[in-house]
């Protein structure tokens, strides 16, 4: 599988910090992948997310884009914007325009689009994210979902190779978190876009192609959602809850129901209950 992020054994300070936020941290992500990132609260996963697309900068090791572009390089590090884009976990901090049109054709006036591409790349981002109906709608008409969409559109716009997105659903309710996860997982999936999701929602990473746990600073493991979510001491030592799927499976074991395992999911184990019946 071809390398679209590689992290080379990187080490992180934040200025005035007298301990390092990340240690030597060496991480490839694969092309086309879903890649999760899960972790406790201040492991490192925000750190780490936003030295893949420069907008912090390794005090030691390097972040390299499609094999060549250096995160470090004054040269690269547009081309790195623009391969590797991120949605914030707050909706409302990521609109900058007057209306969906303006807040894409921003992020195009930067990178120096010409107006009649700028036009066109628009109008097919919003359709690709489903808010070509909203085009001229102000932010403050958009639900949390919405904006988070016209975010996605943005970075689309740009025809990226990788979404980054860092909790990008915690503050939305519901039917956004579902909007936009369905979003996402069309362009991972029908356009082969890599996706790095940083959640605290396990039942998501539990659909990952691969999962990372970061735990102090360091990645702790890597593997696929299957190996990692049965390794009960790992994740617990990393201050992560078990997936909840398994602890119910194990307090229907408990009870004596005649389960032959515990499930990762909730659909094996209703699978599962259902053969019981
Ligand atoms: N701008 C900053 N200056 C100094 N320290 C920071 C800064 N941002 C984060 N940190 C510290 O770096 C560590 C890692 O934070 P980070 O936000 O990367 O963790 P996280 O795993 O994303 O946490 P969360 O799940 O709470 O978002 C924390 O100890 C945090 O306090």
């Amino acid at each position: 599988m071809e390398n679209i992020i590689s992290v080379k054994d990187v080490t992180f300070l934040y200025p005035g910090e007298e301990n390092s936020t990340l240690k030597n941290v060496s991480l490839d992500v694969n092309q086309g992948e879903w890649l999760s990132i899960v972790g406790h609260n201040g492991s490192g996963k925000s750190t780490l997310a936003k030295l893949l697309n420069g907008l912090l900068l390794p005090n030691e090791g390097a972040v390299i884009v499609s094999g060549k572009y250096s995160t470090m390089s004054q040269e690269d590090i547009w081309e790195v914007r623009r391969q590797v884009g991120m949605v914030f976990q707050n909706p409302d901090n990521q609109f900058v325009g007057t209306s969906v049109q303006d807040d894409i054709a921003f992020g195009l006036e930067n990178f120096g689009v010409p107006r009649e591409e700028m036009v066109k790349r628009i109008n097919e981002s919003v359709h690709r994210v489903g808010m070509e109906a909203f085009l001229n709608q102000e932010p403050h008409q958009l639900s949390g979902g919405q904006k988070q969409r016209v975010a996605i559109a943005g970075i689309l716009a740009q025809k990226p190779s990788v979404i980054i997105l860092d909790e990008a659903t915690s503050m939305l309710d519901p039917i956004g978190r579902i909007e936009v996860m369905q979003t996402v997982r069309e362009l991972n999936e029908k356009e082969g876009i890599t996706v790095i999701s940083i959640t605290h929602d396990l039942e998501e990473a539990l659909s990952a192609d691969r999962v990372v746990v970061m735990k102090m600073g360091e990645k702790a493991a890597e593997g696929k959602p299957e190996d990692i979510f049965q390794q009960r001491e790992l994740l617990l030592s990393a201050g992560l809850d078990l997936p909840f799927s398994l602890k119910l499976s194990e307090a229907l074991l408990q009870e004596g129901v005649e389960l032959d395992k515990g499930y990762l999911t909730q659909e094996e184990l209703v699978n599962a209950i259902w053969k019981l019946a």
